[in-house]
C-alpha cells in the first residue's frame, strides 16, 4: 500500500431485496488524491462510498483503510477509523437545534472520551480550530447561530467544516451539491476542493454533474450499474465515454437531480 490510504478490493453489495448495487469493485486512493465519482442515478455511487465507512455493511470484498480492515473492524474500532474519515451529505445531516460552532465541534466527537463528549466538554483549542474553520469558508457572521437559521448553501458549508475538524485522511463527500443552486454549488466545491489541497486531505466526492466533476477532480470514476467503467484522467473521459455512462439518463448529466 505504497502512499495509498485506502484500498477497495472486490467489494460487493447485494441489497436485502435482492439488488446488486455493486459488482465487483476495485479501487485505490492515494494521499491527498481529488476523485470524483460520476454515474447515472441508481448506478451504485452512494452505496459506494457509504460501503467505505460501513454505513452499509458490504456483502463481500475487504476495505483497507491506513492499514486496518475496515469489513472486520469491532465497534469500537470502526469509532477509531471513521475519526479519520469525514463524511458530507446532500442533505447536511447538521443538529438543527444546535448551533452553528457546536455542528462543527461534533466532528471532534470522535476524539473525546465518552464522557467528555456527552457534556460537550470541548477543549478551547477545539474551538478556536472551528472558528478559524468557519472563518475560511465564509461564515464568520454565523457562528453563533442556529443551524436551521442558515440556507442550504450555509449549511453545506457547516457540513464541510464538521468534516474538516475531523483533521481526517479521507472525505467522503455524497452528492454534496445535489440540493444546492449552481452559486452555491461552487461555494461549496471551492471549500471543500480548497481544504483538501491544503491539507493533503484525499476526497471521495459523488457527483451528477460531470461539468463539476471535470472542473475540480484530475482522477474521474465512473460507475455504470454497480461496476468501474472509467478510471482515469478528468482529461482522458471522452465524450463516447459520457455518452455510454449515462445512456437513456442524459438529462441527468447538467441538472442537479433528486
Ligand atoms: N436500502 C436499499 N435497499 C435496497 N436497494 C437499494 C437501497 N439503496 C439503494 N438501493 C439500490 O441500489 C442501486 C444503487 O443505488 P445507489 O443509491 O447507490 O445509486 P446512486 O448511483 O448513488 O444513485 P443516485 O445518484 O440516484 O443517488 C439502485 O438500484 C438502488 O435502487
Amino acid at each position: 500500500m505504497m502512499n495509498s490510504i485506502l484500498k477497495v478490493t472486490n467489494l460487493v453489495k447485494r441489497y436485502n431485496g435482492g439488488t446488486l448495487a455493486l459488482k465487483d469493485i476495485n479501487l485505490e486512493v492515494k494521499k491527498g488524491e481529488f476523485i470524483a465519482v460520476i454515474g447515472p442515478s441508481g448506478a451504485g455511487k452512494s452505496t459506494l462510498l457509504r460501503s467505505i465507512n460501513r454505513l452499509i455493511e458490504p456483502t463481500e470484498g475487504s476495505i483497507e483503510f491506513l492499514d486496518q480492515r475496515i469489513e472486520k473492524a469491532n465497534k469500537s474500532e470502526l469509532r477509531k477509523i471513521r475519526s479519520k474519515m469525514g463524511m458530507i451529505f446532500q442533505h447536511y445531516n447538521l443538529i438543527y437545534r444546535s448551533s452553528v460552532l457546536e455542528n462543527v465541534l461534533h466532528g471532534r466527537l470522535g476524539y473525546m472520551g465518552s464522557v467528555a463528549g456527552v457534556f460537550n466538554r470541548y477543549k478551547e483549542e477545539d474551538k478556536q480550530e472551528a472558528i478559524m474553520l468557519l472563518e475560511k469558508v465564509g461564515l464568520e457572521a454565523e457562528i453563533y447561530k442556529r443551524a436551521d437559521e442558515l440556507s442550504g448553501g450555509q449549511k453545506q458549508r457547516v457540513g464541510v467544516c464538521r468534516a474538516l475538524a475531523q483533521n481526517p485522511e479521507l472525505i467522503l463527500a455524497d452528492e454534496p451539491i445535489a440540493s444546492l443552486d449552481p452559486k452555491s454549488s461552487a461555494v461549496v466545491m471551492d471549500a471543500i476542493y480548497k481544504n483538501c489541497k491544503e491539507q493533503g486531505i484525499a476526497c471521495l466526492v459523488n457527483l451528477h454533474q460531470v461539468d463539476v466533476a471535470k472542473r475540480y477532480a484530475t482522477r474521474i470514476v465512473a460507475v455504470k450499474a454497480g461496476t468501474i467503467v472509467f478510471d482515469g484522467q478528468a482529461s482522458e473521459l471522452t465524450e463516447e465515454m459520457i455518452e455510454y455512462l449515462y445512456e437513456g439518463k442524459e438529462q441527468e448529466m447538467y441538472e442537479s437531480a433528486n
